[in-house]
């Protein structure tokens, strides 16, 4: 860990870093007349890592994380954006400059057992990139064949990880999860690398391994003067080991800032609630109410106008004419986010009340339909114009006339938050967030608010790829899943256990 010094260049700096996923684009889809989709998985990030520094990128399972790394690297093909290493666009990089560029930048991915060729001793998987890369250039002085040094560099770095020499016949099954996974950093460096992706390094692993990985991968780069790219859904493993953090959420940067001060005093609503699912150490924290987010993670096939959060932020602003209680607002703009994502129809509200009577004769009756419409967003508290507004459209609703619903709704309570995009603003310490820029704003948080946004991080993220119609240009080296890990971890001279 390293802080940046005034005026100090970046070694990697994103610009408007983008990566689209064509669904449904291929020849077949198209004799089919399928409509081609796009699943922005970054979507415009801007980054810069510092030479020295770790650089923290979090967010819940899905947000885009591993797509940033492996597109940052050139392991996919951006779709749009800028990235410059040391001063360069690796963009356009070809031949020697992108294989120099290969061997300056690595990547370490998470899962320690299917990132390792199973048929591979770990001798050869250290030492693969050296004889890709052709090294050594010239045969050794010493009379050893370029196989033997080869093989002499695989044993001074698995036991520079923590692992013993003589296990470099072995083969990846014969090694436990933190094992596995020094092997994955040894073959990381072989190369010399100034600058490493690590791609949830220790989240397949367990908690006691996980800190000896971190501690070895500080001494690394306290020792080669690393410069980190570090991925976690974590929060607490990234505290440790960053000197700043990015947050990202479906596909964009919402936070960044120095790592103290993401932790003690978050600006984005997001970084909040990423915060509060944070396990905490004491006791009377241990026994905080978890309550999930409200509203499912949204897709990127189709992410939320405006502010990709609103859906599910605790402070969404309300329109001027509107100042109702924060969760009651949110019942309100979940039905009718519902109706506009054709969640549901007024038809299939009616059957599941048909089939709650149970063969008795039934009424459709629209105090009914509305009670359970009620019940199901919690609006039961609602008063005031507030509540005649959305009785209207529940009658509306009622009627099988959705979209009309949906509109009176959107006419009485389109909140600014799902007009514009917000930018990152704050200069160091930056969040992306209307809350800011709207000065008038009077943000007074309440705890019960945020109370309700812990837990979610664990909620289910939007769906992954589901067939084969998905762009698939990734290393054949990559990622990821979960594995087991074993408490056994390091066997060589390393004090790290
Ligand atoms: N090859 C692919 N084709 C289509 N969509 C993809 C592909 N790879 C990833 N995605 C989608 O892109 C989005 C971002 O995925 P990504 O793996 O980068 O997120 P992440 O934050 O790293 O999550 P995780 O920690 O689960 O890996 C997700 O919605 C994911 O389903």
């Amino acid at each position: 860990m390293s802080e940046p010094a005034a005026g100090e260049e970046p070694l990697l700096e994103v610009r408007g870093l983008r990566k689209y996923y064509f669904e449904n684009d291929s020849l077949f889809d198209r004799l089919l007349r399928r409509e081609p989709t796009s699943v922005k998985a970054v979507d415009g990030v801007d980054l810069e890592v510092y030479p020295g520094e770790t650089l923290g990128v979090v967010g819940e399972s899905g947000c885009g994380k591993s797509t940033t790394g492996e597109t940052l690297l050139r392991l996919r093909e951006a779709t749009d954006g800028s990235v410059r290493f040391d001063g360069e666009d690796v963009m356009e990089m070809s031949g020697d400059e992108l294989t120099r560029f290969r061997k300056r930048a690595g990547i370490v991915f998470q899962d320690p057992f299917s990132s390792l060729d199973p048929r591979m001793t770990v001798g050869d998987i250290v030492g693969e990139g050296l004889k890709i890369h052709g090294m050594p250039e010239e045969s050794p002085e010493d009379g050893r064949s370029k196989r033997e040094w080869r093989r002499d560099r695989a044993r001074e770095l698995l036991e520079r990880v923590g692992l013993s020499a003589d296990q470099i016949d072995r083969y990846p099954h014969e090694f436990s999860g933190g094992q596995r996974q020094r092997v994955g950093i040894a073959r990381a460096l072989a190369l010399d690398p100034e600058f490493v992706v690590l791609d949830e390094p220790v989240s397949a692993l367990d908690v006691s391994v996980q800190a000896q990985i971190l501690n070895l991968l500080e001494d690394l780069q306290e020792e080669f003067g690393l410069t980190y790219l570090f991925i976690a859904h974590d929060l607490s493993v990234v505290r440790h080991i960053c000197d700043r953090v990015a947050v990202m959420y479906l596909g964009e940067v919402v936070e960044t800032g120095p790592t103290d001060d993401i932790f003690e005093s978050p600006k984005h609503p997001y970084t909040e609630a990423l915060l509060e699912s944070v396990p905490r150490a004491s006791v009377e924290e241990q026994g905080r109410r978890v309550d999930p987010l409200p509203g499912d993670v949204p897709s990127p096939r189709n992410p939320p106008s405006g502010c990709h959060f609103r859906t599910r932020c605790p402070e969404v602003i309300q329109p001027a004419t509107v100042d109702i209680p924060q969760e009651q607002y949110r019942g309100v703009m979940n039905l009718r986010d519902r109706l506009e994502r054709q969640g549901f129809t007024a038809e299939s509200v009616w059957e599941t009340l048909e089939s709650e009577h149970d063969g008795d004769d039934f009424e459709r009756d629209t105090v009914a339909f509305k009670e359970a419409m009620r019940e199901e967003f919690d609006l039961a508290d609602l008063s005031g114009a507030t509540m005649d507004t959305v009785e209207d459209a529940l009658e509306i609703l009622a009627n099988g006339r959705e979209d009309e619903a949906a509109e009176r709704l959107r006419e009485a309570f389109a909140s600014p938050c799902e007009e514009e995009e917000p930018v990152l603003t704050g200069g160091e310490h930056a969040a992306a967030c209307h809350l800011f820029a709207d000065e008038e704003y009077d943000r007074d948080l309440d705890p019960e608010d945020v109370g309700n946004a812990m837990g979610g991080m664990g909620a289910p993220g939007p769906s992954p790829p589901v067939d084969g119609d998905v762009d698939d240009d990734l290393d054949p080296d990559g990622p990821d899943g979960t594995v087991e890990a074993d408490a056994d971890d390091s066997v060589g001279t390393d004090g790290d256990r």
